[in-house]
């Protein structure tokens, strides 16, 4: 079945690994020769650039739902690329800096479990 932006559902629901961005972006830039430019600090501000551009999507909405209910599928769709491309300098960034973003990710996870534990003393950010 298409959804509106024309993916099917079953392409929309392929468990897509971080391994498998990194190494088609690692393609994406090398056929373009534009490695010398995924530097570091090139990808942070691109990547920068891009929350950028994310945060307009949402700027002078006021507060919006859970699932976006009235969000048009032009909106969402746009939604979907830059959501896309802050994730693909993030991954870009992590791939040039040596880091395994998606262990890295994991034991985060884990240290802010410790941090926050469950069931700890009401937080008055949330009452
Ligand atoms: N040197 C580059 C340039 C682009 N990209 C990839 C990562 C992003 O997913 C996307 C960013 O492309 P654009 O800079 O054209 O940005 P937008 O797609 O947001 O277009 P626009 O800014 O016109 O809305 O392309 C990349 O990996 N390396």
């Amino acid at each position: 079945m298409e959804s509106p932006n024309g993916c099917s559902r079953k392409a929309a629901s392929k468990d897509v690994s971080l391994q498998e961005l990194r190494e088609r972006l690692v393609e994406f830039a090398t056929v373009r020769g534009w490695e010398q430019h995924h530097t570091p600090r090139n990808l942070l501000l691109a990547l920068v650039g891009e929350v950028g551009e994310l945060s307009e999507i949402f700027q002078w909405k006021g507060e919006v739902a859970r699932g976006l209910p009235n969000w048009s599928p032009g909106d969402k769709e746009h939604l979907e690329e830059e959501l896309s491309d802050v994730l693909l300098y993030l991954v870009q960034l992590a791939d040039v800096c040596g880091i395994d973003l998606g262990q890295a990710a994991l034991t985060k996870i884990v240290k802010n479990a410790q941090k926050y534990p469950v069931n700890p003393k009401p937080s008055p950010n949330y009452n």
